[in-house]
């Protein structure tokens, strides 16, 4: 509500909320785990590649728009599915164009996590 007072209890709560949305991400959405899997293994290889802060900085925003996108695709597939569990061309367009926007940003990532690795990795292993 636009005129409540500030409360910094409800602030706190609300980061709760996005926490616990965060695990049932990670929990039920199948694609949030394989996004994890890949986060780990950048996070990983940024530590043994020893990649710059400004590389990092990247890696750290591809990690995080993924997981946002994937977020939001959770959520209007959650709402999709009350607002209309029998099939509907336009719940089918909505999903679908929800699954692009992840496609596209976890494509982008991929390839600037390509980007950043594979010169890194070519020069450790011909060095
Ligand atoms: N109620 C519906 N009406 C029309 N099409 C639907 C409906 N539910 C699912 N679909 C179609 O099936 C696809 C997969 O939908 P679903 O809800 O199973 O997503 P999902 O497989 O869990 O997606 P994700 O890959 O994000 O996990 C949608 O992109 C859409 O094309």
């Amino acid at each position: 509500m636009e005129n409540a007072p500030f409360s910094l209890k409800k602030r706190i709560y609300s980061f709760r909320y996005a926490i616990s949305g965060i695990k049932q991400l990670i929990i039920t959405e199948h694609n949030a785990r394989i996004h994890l899997s890949a986060a780990i293994i950048a996070i990983g290889c940024g530590i043994w590649l020893g990649i710059s802060p400004v590389e990092w900085m990247i890696i750290i925003m591809c990690i995080g728009l993924v997981f946002g996108t994937e977020c939001f695709n959770s959520a209007i597939e959650a709402i999709s599915d009350f607002v209309s569990p029998e099939y509907h061309n336009t719940i089918k367009r909505i999903k679908d164009l929800a699954a692009a926007g992840v496609l596209c940003v976890a494509l982008a990532s991929a390839t600037t996590g390509c980007i950043i690795f594979i010169p890194k990795i070519i020069v450790y292993f011909t060095s």
